[in-house]
């Protein structure tokens, strides 16, 4: 054998070759494992590099799902912005963010380059919000207004037409509606020049009665709507929408006639097209007189909206898309219709007069501190005492330590079904509502009586209670069934201010919800932002509330006028509150029997704690404006009993005496207590209560007469004749005479109901006359318009 070139012998080679040959055999297995496994690792790596970087190119500031019409139109639309993609770099990329991810990686490559040249991080200020402004106008006047109205809606929103990439806020584009081409606009909103612009729409349109452009205009919104081809809502995917309307009063006084109808039929198809986008309520300003002022009140109102808008990318409470549109007097049948007792704590339990170991009143601020430190600390304490706030004569203490428990506790079932019936609760004990005169009155359908009687706007009206719980369960009580009860207060005691702050945010909360409920008037609702009064009567007993003085200074101090009604079960509260603007007595019954059977009372004492506050409320009449309020059940407290109430009105000669229909609320609590429709008197009988109580009012001396009616709230107004002059009933309040008043003289000073006593009943108002607001439209219950009575 011979060594090879390289000096290695042939034999040699056979072996190495052997050798390897032999190695590969052996561990083949592991080797290719090991390099699978490598090169997997691999993959992963630049995989996930790849991803990453798709990230960092899809930064979003909020999540917007579009609404298209249908296939064939997100195949039209996917086709334009595709098309017009690799013609600039702007428009290149239109759409992919809200249009779908179909688009592919070089769409959002396109997308990177363009965010980096904006310079922003979290992606926000590419976010932009095109306003259209639509006007018509035949003599001209709207279209000047609309451009002076466009320059200072642009200067409150920051709008810059120079720096677009930097702002969210385009420079609004204001568009003729004789000129636009509707199909553009009107039947899906058009393409915008970047995928970041979104629409907003806004519409100034006057009325004219005879044919103009606003006729092919609604004409072509109604058509769009009922086109069978076309989603109902195709304009969905605009951010939202509003309308003001311009119209003449002098020859349409009011919307009946025609005030402004144009106006109100764009926003209602608007709405329907938009899917309920109604981002702000329909303005109505009559140009003549008030226009100037009531379209800068909706500018206000609708550039908060917007800035709510660019900052957090929705409408807010109330409007589709964003919140919870529920209107607060949805008062479904709460699951648990059982009355909420609340365990009786053993130190009320017989609590007599005089009887041992009650705390005295002045130990509230202790208990109070305590109850503080409980709550905050979520757990239930050893309280000191319970005390008896209802019980005559001094207060003693006594030994039997209770719990102190919030009232209302977050996981009760009261909670629960109170939150259900549209209540907000505040704090632990406190309650917060909208009623349906509030809302009626946002919508221009009418205030409740004491608009008529007082002079109360309902929509400036807050109503609630720093006490849920009460010492009655009155057959007729809207609570459903649901609210504590007890004859002392064992509970956590809220801080004053901490149930002013609440109830007034929690009311706010409620009206702003209101913002896109059709029909509710801009000018009502920018006034509806500024509370002017408070019932303090939703349900329990507001003097419950250890500290109701300071409660009520809280209101008046805002210069916020108080309403309270007390159950007439507390003397001693009823003595120790100060300065009100009304002060109610509910009058349930006129005798001791009637009035166990209709109120349930949980004081054993309750006809001899009954009859004390009509002799405070006596005591009272020239410094308090005090009132009894009757409600009338048929079948419970009406028959015979005239003569009865006869007898209390002479005991507490209240200024006035408010006699009003029971409401049906088909609780289970007042179906348990035999309560039905049959139980409502007809406003014909409440009429026919009132004139009997007059003439039996005479009879005895006493000086009474009808004043005033409320025909839709089946409620009618005696009142003293210290509240006529000249012939005339003055059952309006002065609310600013009557601050006046307070702040001069102290919560507890020396003035009388008569200083500040109102104008004139308005004569539409007074007894004959029906009551019903001339301002507003009475409708039915589907809210057809009905001949105010
Ligand atoms: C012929 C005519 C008909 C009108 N019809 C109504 C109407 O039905 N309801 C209304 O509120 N205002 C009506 N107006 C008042 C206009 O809406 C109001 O003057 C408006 O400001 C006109 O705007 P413009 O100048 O932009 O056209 C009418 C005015 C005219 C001249
Ligand atoms: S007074 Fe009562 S019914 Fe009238 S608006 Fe106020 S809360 Fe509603």
């Amino acid at each position: 054998m011979f060594p090879d070139s390289r000096g290695v012998s042939p034999s040699v080679m056979e072996e190495i070759t052997q050798n390897v040959l032999e190695l590969w055999h052996e561990h083949r297995i592991p080797i290719i494992l090991s390099s699978l496994f490598l090169l997997s690792l691999l993959r992963i790596y630049l995989h996930s590099a790849e991803k990453r970087q798709g990230l960092v190119a899809l930064p979003k500031a909020y999540e917007k799902v579009p609404q298209f019409p249908s296939d064939s139109a997100d195949e039209k639309l996917k086709t334009e912005i595709e098309g017009r993609g690799p013609e600039s770099p702007h428009s290149h990329g239109s759409g992919t963010e809200k249009r779908g991810s179909k688009q592919g990686p070089k769409r959002i490559k396109g997308d990177i380059s363009r965010k980096a040249r904006a310079g922003t991080e979290a992606g926000n200020e590419t976010r932009r919000i095109q306003i259209l402004l639509f006007y018509s106008s035949l003599t001209g006047s709207t279209e000047k207004i609309t451009q002076t109205f466009t320059q200072d809606l642009a200067a409150v929103l920051g709008c810059s037409a120079e720096n677009e990439l930097g702002s969210t806020f385009l420079a609004p584009r204001v568009l003729d509606l004789a000129e636009v081409d509707y199909d553009e606009y009107f039947i899906s909103p058009p393409k915008t020049d970047t995928e970041q612009t979104e629409l907003f729409y806004l519409f100034i349109i006057p009325s004219y009665n005879i044919e103009s452009i606003n006729d092919s205009f609604l004409e072509h919104l109604q058509e769009t709507h009922h086109d069978f081809r076309i989603d109902t809502s195709p304009l969905a995917p605009i951010l939202g929408y509003s309308v003001f309307g311009f119209g003449d009063r002098e020859g349409w006084p009011t919307e009946e006639e025609g005030f402004c109808f144009q106006a109100k039929e764009v926003d209602k198809w608007m709405a329907k097209l938009s899917g309920r986008k109604r981002a702000y309520p329909l303005g109505m300003g009559d140009w003549k007189r008030d226009g100037k002022e009531r379209l800068l009140e909706w500018r206000t109102g609708l550039a908060d909206v917007l800035k709510q808008l660019q900052q957090t990318g929705n409408l807010g409470d109330g409007v589709p898309g964003s919140g919870d549109p529920l209107e607060s007097d949805d008062e479904g049948e709460p699951e648990d219709d059982g009355e909420v007792q609340w365990e009786e704590a053993p130190s009320s339990k017989g609590a007599k007069r005089g009887s041992d170991g009650i705390e005295d009143v002045e130990d509230l601020g202790r208990i109070m501190e305590l109850s503080r430190a409980d709550s905050t600390s979520g757990r239930k304490s050893a309280a000191p005492v319970a005390i008896d706030f209802t019980t005559e004569g001094k207060p003693v203490k006594k030994a039997v330590t209770v719990t102190v428990k919030e009232m209302v506790p977050k996981n009760s079932p009261t909670y629960t079904a109170l939150t259900k019936q549209g209540y907000s609760i505040v704090g632990s004990h406190s309650g917060i509502k909208i009623c349906r005169w509030t809302k009626s009155a946002l919508r221009g359908r009418g205030s409740c009586y004491k608009f008529s009687f007082y002079g109360i706007n309902s929509h400036q009206c807050m109503e609630t209670t720093p006490s849920l719980s009460c010492s009655n369960k009155c057959v007729f009580c809207w609570r459903h069934g649901t609210n504590p009860v007890g004859t002392t207060w064992r509970w956590v005691v809220d801080p004053p201010q901490l149930i002013f702050d609440g109830v007034k945010e929690n009311h706010y909360k409620k009206i702003k919800m209101m913002r896109g409920v059709p029909g509710v008037r801009a000018e009502r609702f920018a006034e509806a932002m500024r509370i002017r009064h408070c019932a303090l009567s939703l349900v329990g007993e507001p003097i419950f509330y250890p500290h109701i003085n300071e409660f009520l200074g809280m209101l008046h101090a805002e210069r916020i006028s108080s309403f309270l009604v007390c159950n007439a079960q507390h003397p001693d509260q009823l003595a120790a509150l100060q300065h009100v603007t009304q002060l109610y007595v509910s009058i349930d019954a006129s005798n001791r029997e009637s009035l166990r059977r209709i109120d349930r009372p949980l004081h054993r004492d309750f006809w001899e704690r009954f009859q004390r506050c009509l002799d405070i409320l006596r005591e009272r009449r020239f410094r308090q404006r005090t009132v009894f309020r009757l409600t009338l059940v048929k079948g419970f407290n009406v028959e015979d009993e005239v003569e009865g109430y006869a007898d209390l009105v002479e005991r507490g000669l209240p200024c006035f005496v408010e006699v009003k229909g029971v409401t049906y609320c088909g609780t289970s609590t007042s179906s348990s207590a035999g309560l039905t429709m049959a139980n409502v008197p007809f406003y014909e009988e409440v009429c026919d209560f009132v004139v009997a109580l007059e003439k039996a009012l005479l009879k005895r001396g006493l000086k009474y007469g009808i004043a005033a009616e409320h025909a839709h709230s089946c409620c009618i107004l005696l009142a003293s004749e210290r509240f006529r002059v000249d012939g005339k009933w003055h059952t309006l309040i002065d609310y600013d005479k009557f601050f006046q008043l307070l702040e001069e003289k102290g919560p507890d000073g020396d003035f009388s109901p008569e200083d500040y006593m109102g104008p004139p009943t308005p004569e539409w108002a007074t007894w004959g006359n029906g009551g019903f607001d001339p301002r507003d439209q009475r409708v039915d219950k589907k809210g057809r318009p009905i001949e105010a009575t």
